[in-house]
């Protein structure tokens, strides 16, 4: 289910509507769109289109801002000596003779940073089936004439809608047959003289790894130059050489000049010559200068100079590509060129015929040129058996062999065949990743049993749902205590939920949901469902605010529940907590039979998943308070089992992110809305004299009706250094006097703990009606009647941000207004997609492809993010799917992949500490 194309993402936000004018001209200027025309294996986006609201047709539409190159690279990464991997991963390592390095990427979490929250306890009780055409194809290189077996191509190819359980891949018998060519040093490079060895490894360009993933840029369309010639084209001429001439332009300094001629269609018009004779012909003929600069005195010798001239024969006939640049009048200089002697003038047809030609990226002061010939002495080097992922994991997702995805990429034939090159490259960056998460996470187990459950919750996660017969009665009553009826997105969600929770295996599940559609309550139920066992639960927040507010809010429906024997108890604990009281809190709540951890932010979850809990959080006690016999497969090995993660987002992100941040995490989405709500008008407002003059008017309107207003401000105090920002402090003031008969509140991060629960608190009753606050508000606020929210300087503001402050609003069944008051007109136009209500899903997908993953996650999460050598996250999502699906099924072949010692061999050398950072 993801966005077929560009324009699909932008078209789906409702159907029917047409996408407009100017974003069809933003989409097709921008590059990314130019390399989803050019590789069908990128599908852009990931996550569904989600129908949120009752009938509310509506429509955002985008404008794409920047152009973003389609390949990238990573060359930056630190290396570490392959020895001190088998501390971090001593199961999966095993010593190689003598190869390469790998690829660390430092992570840091602190969790103790995090402020906290409430308790809870019990008391007493505890591609339609591939088409893999069996091709062989000779492919005549021009540059280093390499033939070689291209097997296991598919034109199309389609992702079994449920893998099967039966898995059958051969085990790889031993290592004989693979060769670890990838890691050995560069200076195994036929010919390869000992200072370009040198320059390359002080680049970084250590193992041939390193330097095949030294990815062409992007690919030249090498066009014959037939009607105009203009700088910067990238152009394929074959002519005949005129001279080659070896130049000493100093004692160090020389250089080789070849001239092509070349004969090329006339563009200017056919004149009358004098004498009345037309040119019939149309061609002129002109000159390529190709040159070649060498430093160093021993370059200057006559000797040097002349074998230099001889390597290009006067006569010879040769294929010349590169990126011209007019000299003179019909010379051009050919510059990044390559040059290919052909047999004939007839020989042109093979190579001129539509080859791209791969734009390399210079790296630490080595030339795109330079590199281009070592990759491609490097290719020649290459055996074909390097490739460790098994045959038919190949065939089955219709992989080119690594030894041909690398030809293919570095010197494709055509553009599809680099983008099957590039499919199989990218899907090794999944696959390794995926494999990695999978494979740890199934180490943490005991049993084979336990591995082989969890990998199949990992294939079919809808077999898991416990309908409602199957709750505990606890969390039935709990139930019945709401003021209302489950969404059908909410009860499928808990439904998942308690089936995870009655598994012998802990739970890693994030629950998305846009804003307001009810995760709390999901929470909630999930909370009783395991004190209904005998155990305790824990809900951490990221505010004191929300962890009031969650505190009260459980209490109330405790409170109408009617039952039973042993009423939960709830215990809060903030920052604020006077000392006393939370050391009373703490030695109660000993965590000793901790069974679940509610984390309210996203954000947070991927660092407490990744640092594991700290050994309080860990379940230690054999002697769990368990009598219930209502649920729960309590055995011995459960007992020390760790607690189950339930992470709620605050900004739902795409599947693929998921996976890749997490691999191993099962997501939740619940895709609707308690009915009757209706989306926020939202406005985008200049904040000119005349600009507030309307606000004012506005908010003045809503506040005769009745409403109450948030307005959002990016700081407390005016600042002198940003003078333009607007503060909550200094304008309560100004507020108060413009509103006299409206009361006004004060709320930010710097009031303590209990006023800001009484701002709060008056706000929610009533007794204010304007609340002056900062980003405090953010997350989780939950006031139903609040009606309209004025943010300013909203450009401070990431999408996804105003997105959640404007779900503030909107959360009865009033209508509700949000304004976004801009201080640029220039920022206008980025903040437009949120004047038509649209899904938090569909706004993470908008971000991600605008602004990348980093961005889209913040700082703080995308630390987390592994990287890539090729793949771009924002493009590549459906490869990603295949590559999780792929390590599934090698994984439940053999669990400590013993029986693929090769793609052991490879996932040790991949980025085990990225994955171990974890
Ligand atoms: N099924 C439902 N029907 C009606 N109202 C509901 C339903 N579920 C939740 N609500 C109410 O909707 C409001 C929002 O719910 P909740 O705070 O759980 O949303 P949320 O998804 O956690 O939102 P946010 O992401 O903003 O924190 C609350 O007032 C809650 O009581």
């Amino acid at each position: 289910m993801g966005y077929n194309g560009l324009h699909d993402l932008f078209k789906n936000d409702r159907p029917g509507e047409q996408p407009d004018r100017n974003l069809k001209d933003a989409t097709e200027d921008f590059d990314l769109s130019l390399a989803c025309k050019r590789f069908p294996s990128i599908t852009l986006g990931s996550s569904p289109p989600v129908e949120l609201y009752d009938e509310a047709t509506s429509s955002s539409r985008i404008r794409l801002l920047a152009a973003q190159r389609f390949l990238s690279n990573f060359m930056d990464e630190k290396w570490v000596d392959p020895n001190g991997l088998s501390e971090t991963w001593p199961s999966l390592y095993q010593p190689f003779p003598e190869v390469g390095s790998s690829v660390v990427v430092e992570e840091s979490a602190d969790l103790h940073q995090s402020s906290w929250s409430i308790t809870l306890e019990s008391e007493g009780k505890p591609d339609h089936p591939l088409t893999v055409e069996e091709t062989t194809e000779k492919l005549d290189r021009s540059s280093c004439s390499v033939t070689s077996e291209f097997e296991g191509r598919s034109d199309h190819l389609v992702i079994e809608e449920e893998p099967s359980s039966k898995v059958g891949v051969e085990p790889q018998s031993d290592m004989a047959t693979f060769d670890l060519f990838l890691d050995s040093s560069i200076s195994c490079i036929p010919g390869l003289k000992k200072l370009h060895c040198r320059q390359l490894e002080e680049c970084g360009f250590f193992t041939l790894r390193k330097l095949l993933h030294h990815f062409p840029r992007t690919y030249a369309d090498l066009q014959n130059a037939q009607t105009e010639i203009n700088d910067g084209q990238y152009l394929i001429f074959v002519g005949k050489i005129m001279s080659s001439r070896g130049v000493r332009a100093s004692c160090s300094f020389s250089f080789l000049e070849v001239i092509v001629g070349c004969e090329v269609a006339n563009s200017e018009p056919i004149l009358e010559q004098i004498d009345g004779d037309t040119d019939t012909k149309g061609e002129k003929k002109i000159y390529l200068h190709l040159k070649k600069f060498f430093r160093g005195a021993r370059f200057s010798s006559q000797p040097f100079l002349r074998c230099l001239e001889g390597k290009h024969k006067v006569g010879e006939v040769v294929c010349v590509s590169g990126k011209v640049r007019a000299l003179s009048q019909d010379h051009y200089e050919m510059m990044e060129y390559n040059i290919d002697v052909l047999k004939d003038v007839n020989d042109s047809s093979v190579i001129t015929k539509g080859r791209p030609y791969p734009i390399y990226p210079s790296k630490g002061g080595l030339k795109p040129g330079f590199l281009r010939d070592i990759i491609a002495r490097a290719l020649q080097a290459m055996p074909v058996n390097i490739d460790p992922i098994p045959n038919e994991i190949i065939k089955e997702f219709g992989l080119l062999r690594l030894h041909d995805a690398y030809i293919g990429i570095h010197q494709p034939m055509n553009i599809e065949e680099a983008d099957l090159a590039r499919k199989r490259l990218i899907f090794d960056d999944f696959f390794y990743l995926q494999l990695g998460r999978l494979f740890q996470m199934l180490e943490g187990l005991g049993t084979k049993i336990e591995k082989d459950g969890l990998l199949e919750k990992h294939r079919k996660p809808e077999v898991n749902a416990a309908y409602m017969e199957e709750w505990s009665s606890l969390t039935k009553e709990f139930l019945k205590a709401l003021p209302f009826s489950l969404t059908s997105g909410q009860l499928s969600a808990i439904s998942e939920i308690i089936g995870d929770l009655k598994r012998p295996v802990p739970m890693n599940r994030l629950l998305q949901g846009d804003v307001g559609c009810g995760k709390t309550v999901v929470a909630f139920l999930a909370c009783m469902e395991v004190i209904a066992s005998g155990y305790q639960a824990a809900f951490m927040v990221p505010t004191e605010l929300l962890a009031i507010q969650h505190y009260e809010h459980f209490v109330n429906l405790l409170e109408k529940m009617d039952v039973v024997d042993n009423k939960p108890s709830v215990a809060l604990l903030t920052g604020s907590t006077p000392l006393k009281q939370s050391r009373l809190i703490s030695e109660k709540v000993e965590f000793s039979s901790l069974r679940i951890a509610v984390v309210d932010d996203q954000h947070r979850f991927g660092v407490i998943q990744r640092v594991k809990f700290n050994s309080k959080l860990y379940h230690t006690s054999t002697s769990s308070r368990a009598q219930s016999t209502d649920v729960d497969v309590s055995s011995e090995h459960d007992a020390f089992m760790a607690p189950h993660i339930l992470a709620l987002s605050a900004t739902p992100i795409p599947r693929t992110l998921a996976l890749a941040l997490y691999g191993d995490v099962s997501l939740t989405n619940i895709t609707d809305l308690p009915p009757g709500r209706i989306p926020v008008e939202t406005y985008i407002i200049e904040g000119t004299d005349t600009g507030f003059k309307n606000i004012y008017a506005m908010m003045l309107e809503e506040l005769e009706a009745g409403g109450r207003l948030y307005l959002v401000y990016p700081a407390i105090e005016q600042s002198e250094q940003l003078p333009q920002l607007r503060a909550a402090s200094a304008d309560l003031e100004t507020i108060s006097n413009q509103f006299q008969d409206y009361k006004c509140g004060l709320l930010h991060g710097r009031m303590k703990g209990d006023e800001k629960e009484e701002a709060l608190r008056k706000f929610r009753s009533g007794e204010t009606d304007i609340l002056l606050a900062t980003r405090v508000i953010e997350i989780g606020v939950d006031v139903p009647d609040a009606s309209m929210m004025v943010v300013m300087n909203c450009e401070r503001f990431g999408i996804a941000q105003l997105h959640q402050l404007r779900g503030r609003v909107g959360r009865g069944t009033r209508k509700t207004k949000c304004i976004l008051v801009a201080s640029t007109s220039s920022s206008l136009d980025r903040l437009k997609v949120l004047e038509k209500p649209s899904d938090g899903f569909h706004l993470a997908s908008v971000d991600l492809l605008l602004r990348g993953p980093g961005d889209l996650l913040g700082k703080e999460q995308s630390g987390h993010l592994p990287e890539f050598a090729i793949a771009r996250l924002e493009m590549d999502g459906n490869i990603l799917q295949e590559a999780h699906v792929a390590a599934l099924k090698i994984l439940s072949d053999s669990h400590d992949l013993e029986c693929f010692p090769a793609l052991k061999a490879e996932l040790s050398m991949q980025k085990p500490i990225c994955i171990l950072g974890d």
